[in-house]
């Protein structure tokens, strides 16, 4: 098959369906912005009411793709796969295969993760057609009433997920997520898990038959409704000429089932992506399926200039990475990236002297790490993880609620009050009229934040006060033990520290929340020798050699990685590429 090589700024046939692989800094984003724009210019085919789709990984990407576009913005759709299967597919259709799956159109709104609830994994239980099978050390009771075993039964059933196999999807849970980590209790395969497994599907129904959709019902329902009733690709293809995926090397088995079935005729299917740069294989992402992935008549396309980075970190990249010789575009030749030898904490002590007050970035490969970084920006941060530790030690229904209204006071703060009422609304889903729960959730969001400066900088306890007289009256009330030291000992702000709401907008993130982002300085910390590994004798195949790739490749001026400790062989080879430093 060949290969054209392009560059970002080139513009290719819009008739033809096409794939455009490319390294990181390529300007693959940039090259789409400019491809749908020459579509919106040119076809023929658009007339005054199809759109062009265009899929990305997040929705802050499609919020770039449509603030680049300026124009012919209500042309396009551009959405993640889930809100475009939910939009297009699950509300327009679900009636169809309702029944079917007990599920009630009338309470659908939106789509939301999987929150455990005892009360339901108690009604799942106490219906399961294996009651009668489970016998000593999981009978009912055992499985009910013990806290670890109940809290390993909800970590299970919050891994339900859904496998292709033999061209259907399947709905299973992941065994090993069966552990509750406070009691270090683990649920038997055969005893216990093996028995619950077959009804899994009567769990989700529980929830279904309430209306509510967890993220990963909608690529389960979006396939058994085009499979099912192939006029609705029909439709689609109608409504969408071009259809066009970013970012597609992450694209899982399903949606690329899907998106084959819409490619089939009529609409122009176009991906990119950088099977170097695949880094979900836990959601059944391949990076070889980025490869693998053809369209009859597809043109293919390769960019290899790196538009991000200075010189020196591109020849990192392409140490790294031989199957993809980059071409630095902007041509600064920029410091060589260092290597720290020593602790994180000298590390980045010499990072921030380097970089003054310019901002720098840091990338952990966990949320232990990124936790464990920002108590280098900020000393006061708590040490162990608040978050963590409260899900680990309070009532399951009671921290469902606090954590929810915690996660949108601090989306309020922040003003993202849209997110904000979304939030306060799982909290109020018992009321099936929609504008009546907006309008219980706004008051609600509104009280908290009018009362901020009370809880603040409290303890927690305070703030639990107020949800229980103005959010949910019925949540368990907190009287003594580990938990109410808990909930006195830590005020608002330490554990709001915690919720997931600031990753945008922290200097520590996770390599996985930074993907497809970029920055002036970047410092990675690799811990463990295998990190240094990686350096010596790069394997692209190897997922975690490509998270640290990503890391790496976000950089576009200075980078700074930590590294623990380092051989004379290794220092070595990597002197050429590197400024190895180490404390003085
Ligand atoms: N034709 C161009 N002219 C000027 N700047 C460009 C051009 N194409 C891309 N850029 C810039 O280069 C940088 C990288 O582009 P972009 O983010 O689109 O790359 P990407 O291929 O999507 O990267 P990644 O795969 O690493 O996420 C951005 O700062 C972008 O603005």
């Amino acid at each position: 098959m060949s290969v054209t090589t392009i560059a970002s700024d080139d513009a290719i046939d819009i008739e033809k369906p096409f794939k455009v692989k490319a390294g990181p800094g390529a300007g693959k984003t940039h090259w789409l912005v400019a491809h749908i724009k020459n579509v919106l210019t040119n076809s023929r085919r658009l007339g005054s009411y199809r759109k062009v789709a265009c899929i990305t990984y997040t929705n802050t990407a499609a919020d770039t793709i449509i603030s680049r576009l300026n124009e012919g913005a209500d042309r396009i759709e551009t959405s993640t796969i889930h809100s475009f299967i939910y939009n297009n597919i699950i509300k327009p259709y679900m009636h169809f295969i309702a029944s079917q799956y007990d599920f009630n159109v009338k309470y659908m709104d939106g789509h939301d993760e999987h929150f455990i609830s005892r009360k339901y994994i108690k009604e799942w239980v106490d219906a399961h057609p294996n009651l009668a099978r489970l016998s000593n050390p999981y009978t009912r009771n055992q499985l009910l009433k013990l806290e670890g075993n109940l809290k390993a039964l909800g970590n299970w059933l919050s891994s339900i997920d859904y496998k292709f196999e033999s061209r259907d999807l399947l709905i299973s849970a992941d065994n090993s997520k069966a552990y509750d980590i406070a009691t270090n209790t683990r649920l038997g395969k055969t005893g216990c898990l093996d028995k619950l497994a077959p009804a899994l599907l009567e769990y989700k129904k529980i929830f279904w038959r309430k209306g509510r959709l967890h993220h990963e019902d909608i690529l389960f329902f979006g396939h058994k409704l085009i499979t099912q009733y192939p006029f609705i690709v029909t439709v689609l293809q109608a409504k969408f000429p071009y259809f066009f995926i970013d970012e597609f090397q992450d694209t899982n088995p399903v949606q690329t089932e899907i998106i084959k079935l819409i490619a089939q005729k009529e609409t122009i299917v176009g991906v990119i992506g950088d099977r170097a740069q695949a880094i979900y294989s836990f959601q059944g992402t391949s990076s070889a399926d980025f490869d693998r992935f053809t369209l009859v008549n597809q043109q293919d396309f390769l960019i290899e200039d790196n538009r991000r980075s200075t010189d020196k970190i591109v020849q990192v990249l392409n140490h790294l990475r031989p199957d993809l010789r980059q071409k630095p575009l902007r041509n600064v030749p920029g410091a060589k990236p260092v290597l720290y030898v020593g602790t994180k904490e000298h590390a980045f002590t010499y990072a921030q002297s380097i970089c003054g007050n310019e901002a720098l970035i840091s990338l952990s490969r966990d949320n232990v790490m990124v936790n464990a970084m920002k108590r280098l920006y900020n000393a006061a941060i708590p040490s162990v993880n608040l978050l963590d530790e409260l899900f680990a030690k309070d009532n399951a229904d009671r921290v469902k609620v606090v954590v929810r209204c915690i996660r949108a006071v601090e989306l309020g703060v922040e003003g993202r009050y849209k997110e904000a009422i979304k939030e306060m609304e799982k909290n109020n889903s018992g009321i099936s009229d929609k504008v009546l729960r907006r309008k219980k959730s706004f008051h609600q969001l509104s009280l908290l934040l009018s009362r901020y400066s009370s809880y603040n900088n409290e303890p927690l306890y305070s703030f639990y006060e107020l949800v229980k007289t103005h959010v949910n009256a019925s949540i368990p009330s907190l009287i003594r033990g580990t938990i109410k030291d808990f909930y006195t000992n830590n005020t608002f702000a330490q554990v709001g520290l915690f919720v997931d709401t600031k990753n945008d907008v922290s200097p520590c993130k996770t390599i996985h929340k930074a993907k497809g982002d970029e920055f002036d300085n970047v410092f990675v910390t690799m811990l463990g020798s295998s990190d240094v590994g990686y350096l010596m004798s790069p394997d692209l195949n190897a997922e975690e050699q490509r998270v640290r790739y990503v890391a790496l490749s976000r950089a576009r001026n200075r980078l700074f990685i930590s590294v623990p400790s380092l051989t004379a062989t290794q220092e070595a080879t990597l002197t050429t590429l590197f400024d190895i430093q180490r404390p003085i």
